[in-house]
């Protein structure tokens, strides 16, 4: 079965939150979407909640889901939401930095491959 891992689309003040992997080394550097591996038995949705909270310190509520299965690799899928800070100012607890991207800086930072289509869409939607 595939590895499900669940991304955050968060948005505030019509900008988007991206976060600096600071692990393993090959993945280092790149920025994605918060978020991480669904635990077994937890639902996609409790655990991008978890998962923002243990890496950011906030509390996000899901919005609307942002395509389908996104494909990472052969065993690994991506499933992303919106979502908004309901409490707290996200803090690097487990990432090299965080960055706010507003519209026109979507493509400022050097997404994950696996990431791209996924801001693809966010920038032809817009991110309001
Ligand atoms: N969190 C996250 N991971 C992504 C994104 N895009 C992408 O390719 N990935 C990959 C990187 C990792 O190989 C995998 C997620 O693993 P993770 O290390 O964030 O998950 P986790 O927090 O549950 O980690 P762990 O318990 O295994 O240490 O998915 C993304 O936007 N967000």
């Amino acid at each position: 079965m595939d590895l499900v891992v669940v991304g955050a689309a968060i948005i505030s003040d019509g900008r988007l939150l991206s976060a600096q992997r600071a692990e393993p080394p090959h993945l280092a550097g790149g920025w994605e979407l918060p978020g991480g591996k669904v635990d077994p038995g937890e639902s996609d949705e409790d655990a991008l909640v978890r998962e923002c909270h243990e890496e950011l310190g906030i509390k996000i509520r899901l919005d609307r889901r942002i395509g389908g299965d996104w494909r990472l690799s052969e065993r690994s899928l991506l499933r992303v939401w919106t979502a908004v800070i309901v409490a707290g100012e996200p803090r690097a607890l487990e990432h090299l930095a965080l960055r706010w991207l507003g519209p026109d800086e979507l493509y400022d930072v050097d997404w994950l491959p696996g990431d791209r289509p996924v801001i693809d869409i966010l920038a032809e939607t817009g991110i309001t």
